[in-house]
């Protein structure tokens, strides 16, 4: 596996979905690097769209990209836009790599996920474990797209010599999350019900499914921070885990975040809702070789998550919360970003 110093510093690098959690995680840590950094918003470029892609490309020449734009969202939103998982990841995914490879992009970084890896793989998941076996189906779709990515990547690299590297996050949370009540993860979606029912005195949660399922968590800034890492130092066509290496059940999860949220009442399963894949837990033994580790506690990136949802106006205003849940789903500026004309309830800001 050869590692290759790529230098950061001067270069113009181009952060795509750079509004989202990760994305904005590696604005924070590319702010260190002395990089000249690169975003567009959605409303300038959808990245499903080739032909805007292509031109934006030839205008900017990025020099390096980290490809962290996807539709994204936990297992009821996998399971339920299905067509918008594959499409959509698809497309950007299509539309990015070939349009680096075409304005002499010298690095990208392509982000997939622990999803891609089969349902029943031995755990902890090996990077070699990719194809080896039937999927989850809730995510299909999402990791579907995503091997096609990290097949893209593989094959640029391959045919044109392109540095195109891919990197498999375990499941992330962190500041800058969606708190969407159905289409956010698992450690958003307790955060904001844990809240919700503290401020209201409700006296129990449901959680989704059994609790029994295994997820391991690692908290956004560290993902950043060894995405940075792997940029500069990582040159192979091999994929990279990044995750902590440790995992908890869904209940224990539960008893986390609501003993950092300060939610003393009662948590129920509902067990009409999925559980997914029964354990996904990375194997780190290449990251760790590659000399990165995480650094923040599952305990401390939760309570760090938990402020930074309390700051962050858009998920907690009043009015918000008072919206009906037939229109907040609508009103989701993540989901459909913008403000339906139909919601009957005026929101702060967008
Ligand atoms: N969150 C997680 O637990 C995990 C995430 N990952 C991967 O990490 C990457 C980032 O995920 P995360 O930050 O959580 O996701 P977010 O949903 O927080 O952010 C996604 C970003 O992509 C942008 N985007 C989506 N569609 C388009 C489009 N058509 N055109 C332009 N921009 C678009 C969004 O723009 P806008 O702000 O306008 O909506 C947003 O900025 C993804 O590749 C994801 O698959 C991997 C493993 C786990
Ligand atoms: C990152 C990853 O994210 C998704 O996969 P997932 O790991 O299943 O992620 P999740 O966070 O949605 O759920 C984790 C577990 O938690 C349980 N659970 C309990 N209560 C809530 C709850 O309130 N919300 C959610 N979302 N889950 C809940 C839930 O039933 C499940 O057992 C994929 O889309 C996949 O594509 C992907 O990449």
């Amino acid at each position: 596996m050869a590692n290759a110093p790529f230098e950061l510093k001067g270069k113009t690098v181009f952060v795509a979905g750079h509004r989202g959690m990760v994305g904005s995680a590696l604005l924070r840590r590319l702010a260190r690097e002395g990089a000249d950094l690169l975003t567009i918003s959605r409303s300038e470029v959808d990245l499903r769209n080739q032909a805007a892609v292509d031109a934006w490309f030839a205008a900017k020449r990025p020099q390096a990209v980290f490809l962290a734009a996807a539709k994204v969202g936990g297992i009821v939103a996998n399971n339920t836009l299905r067509a918008e998982f594959l499409y959509d990841n698809l497309a950007i995914s299509t539309n990015v790599i070939q349009a680096s490879h075409a304005n002499g992009c010298e690095k990208l970084m392509f982000f997939g996920s622990s999803c891609i890896y089969p349902r029943l793989a031995s755990q902890p998941l090996r990077e070699d474990s990719m194809l080896t076996g039937p999927l989850e189906p809730t995510n299909e779709p999402y990791a579907i797209a995503k091997i096609a990515g990290i097949k893209m990547a593989e094959a640029y690299r391959s045919q044109y010599g392109s540095d195109f590297i891919s990197v498999m996050p375990t499941n992330l949370y962190g500041p800058g999350d969606n708190y969407h009540p159905e289409y956010s993860h698992v450690v958003a979606g307790l955060i904001r019900r844990f809240h919700e029912a503290k401020v209201s005195g409700a006296g129990s949660v449901a959680m989704w499914g059994t609790g029994a399922p295994h997820r391991e968590f690692l908290y956004v800034d560290d993902l950043a921070d060894a995405s940075i890492h792997l940029m500069k130092t990582y040159s192979s066509p091999e994929l990279v885990n990044i995750g902590t290496g440790e995992d908890i059940t869904i209940a224990e999860l539960a008893l986390m975040v609501a003993a950092a949220v300060g939610f003393r009442g009662e948590i129920s399963f509902d067990t009409s809702r999925p559980d997914g894949t029964p354990r996904k837990l990375l194997d780190v033994s290449r990251l760790a070789r590659l000399g990165w580790r995480a650094q923040t506690s599952l305990e401390e990136g939760i309570q760090l998550t938990y402020r930074a949802y309390l700051a962050d106006n858009k998920w907690t205003a009043p009015e918000r919360t008072a919206c009906p849940d037939k229109w907040r789903k609508q009103a989701d500026p993540r989901i459909r970003g913008r403000v339906s004309p139909r919601c009957p309830v005026p929101r702060r800001n967008g």
